[in-house]
């Protein structure tokens, strides 16, 4: 956690602050029952209302300044772990975004966000009370214990017996709390991985009227964190009152012994009164210690968390001298590229060699989990090759900055992902500084056009959360307008007409070519008529090249090939 607090170095003013007002809060408290006894020595056992109404009125004033201390330094400290908070969300967000698909996949989406969000809030509570406590509590027990004793020596073995007591009831509450605090935290992160699941896949759930089932395994987790917490408050519950139990014998303590020292002249009223109440104070500060040795580990584990966060450094990142300059345009070759997912026993993709040209059409084509979107999500660098390499213009992609690489690119996921926003916005995610004419003419090359001036509001159409308000084939042509926008040297469309009908796949492709003739472009699919014109096919099977040539070509040599055509395209089709 400490290396956390190391971005706390701009607020070591606050922090400071927050320090000096507690003291001084504290040194007020601890003045308060000497004051009492006086009140009780000088004002009341006299008869002297004078007196007790001027140390009565120092008593109001010191009281003043703690409050007025107390609400600056409660206020610097949740200054202090906002910003904290602020910081670390932050740091968290950049690092994350700067991950490869590869930390993606090793993390997870919900322990991210469960990172992002609760972990850090638990680290801001516990910060406000570490910044009030840890000077505090010092001060009360060890500035109680030095008036305590200055009272009166004898009584303070009183104390000697309560302290210890107490410390061992609270140590045994915080050894069995602990490591249930521990488990509140992967429990979370459970919730927030079946809420993610169920809520993005609400569709489906419906569909398949497996609300009921996705209910209860919904209820488990919860039942499960629950469980948990009703465990922890369960055994929090004997705390208070256990410790209630200890202070209260030690004050019963304190009297009986107090009583008979006074009953024997060798004590006063007021140093008992005070006595009594410096008790409580050290009792409170032991306390309060106990409960920052309870909430600290709790915080620990979501600093480590956050920590596992921070130090894991994308395994994709620029070379130290990168090159800028080009003298091809989007020329693409593979050279024997072999790729495995981290704990795959088999490479998704062995030993690919291609080459594809500006100008060029290269399909790609194969059964399901062939490696298709394995091969062209390699492009971009979602993911680095395990050996070969990948050539752009005769430069290995891993030369070049990430920046450089992808604004060649035009990329059309398999999944078309829309953001909130406008329909204009959107297409504009391809290229920042579009103007409305080649928004325009790009959602007109895509075959948006139409269906956007049907909308409320043609281009300034509010597209939802997730971009629920347009249908799959919609949402297909509005990323494939994003990535025509940016004009790239290589366009990559995985399986990207898939939700399109016939003929708007063929108007499509149609308007593409000529949109893309100085281009080099990659197209997925399923439908061989999508890709029968190209001027290159390649056949993938199992992660391997089993074929690559022209539609008539490898309906002459390849037997992959002719399977899936035969499977698709009727007698007269194929000829
Ligand atoms: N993130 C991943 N982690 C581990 N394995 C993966 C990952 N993504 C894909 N795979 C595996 O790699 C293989 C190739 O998958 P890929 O998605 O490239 O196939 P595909 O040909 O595009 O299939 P489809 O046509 O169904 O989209 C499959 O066996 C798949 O299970």
């Amino acid at each position: 956690m400490l290396r956390l607090y190391k971005f706390l170095k701009p607020y070591a003013l606050m922090i400071v602050g927050v320090f000096f007002f507690v003291t001084l809060q504290s040194l007020g408290d601890l003045y308060l029952p000497t004051l009492m006894s006086n009140i009780i020595n000088e004002g009341v056992m006299q008869g002297d209302t004078k007196r007790i109404l001027q140390i009565g009125g120092v008593m109001l004033l010191v009281a003043g300044v703690g409050v007025i201390c107390s609400v600056i330094a409660s206020f610097l400290s949740a200054k202090v772990a906002a910003n904290l908070g602020t910081i670390l969300r932050s740091k968290v967000f950049k690092r994350v975004e700067s991950y490869s698909l590869n930390e993606f996949d090793k993390f997870g989406t919900a322990t991210l966000i469960t990172r992002t969000t609760n972990d850090i809030t638990q680290i801001q509570t516990v910060t406000i009370m570490i910044m009030r406590m840890m000077i505090s509590a010092p001060i009360m027990a060890i500035g109680g214990l030095i008036l305590a004793l200055r009272k009166d020596r004898p009584l303070t073995l009183v104390l000697a017996v309560a302290i210890p007591v107490l410390a061992i009831v609270v140590a045994t509450i915080a050894s069995k709390v602990i490591p249930l605090f521990k488990l509140v935290q992967v429990k979370i992160d459970k919730i927030n991985l079946v809420l993610r699941e169920k809520l993005t896949g609400i569709r489906v759930i419906r569909a398949f009227n497996t609300v009921e089932l996705e209910r209860r395994r919904f209820d488990e987790a919860n039942v499960d964190l629950t469980e948990t917490y009703i465990k922890v408050n369960r055994i929090m519950a004997f705390m208070m009152p256990s410790i209630m139990l200890v202070m209260n014998f030690t004050s019963l303590a304190i009297l009986w012994f107090g009583g008979i020292r006074i009953s024997k002249g060798s004590m006063d009223l007021g140093a008992l009164a005070a006595f009594t109440q410096y008790a409580m104070q050290i009792m409170f500060s032991m306390l309060m210690l106990a409960m920052m040795f309870i909430m600290v580990p709790r915080a620990q584990a979501a600093a480590t968390r956050i920590n596992e966060v921070l130090d894991t450094m994308p395994e994709i990142k620029d070379a130290e001298k990168t090159v800028d300059t080009f003298t091809g345009r989007g020329y693409l070759e593979f050279r024997n590229v072999t790729f495995s997912y981290e704990g795959a026993e088999e490479p998704a993709l062995k030993n690919i060699s291609f080459k594809a040209n500006p100008g060029e059409v290269t399909a790609i084509i194969g059964s399901t989990g062939s490696g298709k979107s394995t091969l062209v999500n390699l492009i971009p660098r979602f993911y680095d090759v395990d050996s070969g390499s990948i050539l752009i213009d005769g430069v290995d992609i891993r030369e070049m900055s990430q920046e450089t690489l992808r604004n060649k690119i035009g990329f059309v996921p398999q999944k078309a992902i829309l953001f909130s926003g406008t329909i204009a916005d959107n297409i504009r995610f391809g290229k920042e500084d579009a103007t409305d004419e080649e928004i325009r003419h790009a959602a007109e090359v895509a075959q948006a056009l139409e269906f956007i001036e049907n909308m409320d509001g043609g281009f300034n159409h509010e597209i939802s959360q997730g971009g629920t308000n347009v249908s799959g084939g919609q949402k297909q042509r509005l990323s494939i307008a994003r990535a025509l926008v940016r004009k790239p040297e290589i366009y990559i469309f995985d399986d990207s007409f898939s939700a399109l009908d016939f003929k708007t796949d063929a108007k499509l492709r149609a308007a593409l070519k000529k949109e893309t003739k100085d281009s080099t472009v990659i197209i997925v699919a399923q439908r061989v008529a999508t890709i029968m014109d190209a001027d290159r096919i390649i056949v993938l099977d199992e992660g391997r090249i089993v074929g690559i040539g022209t539609h008539r070509e490898l309906l002459e040599k390849c037997d992959v090939y002719r399977e899936i055509v035969s499977s698709q395209l009727s007698e007269e089709e194929i000829a």
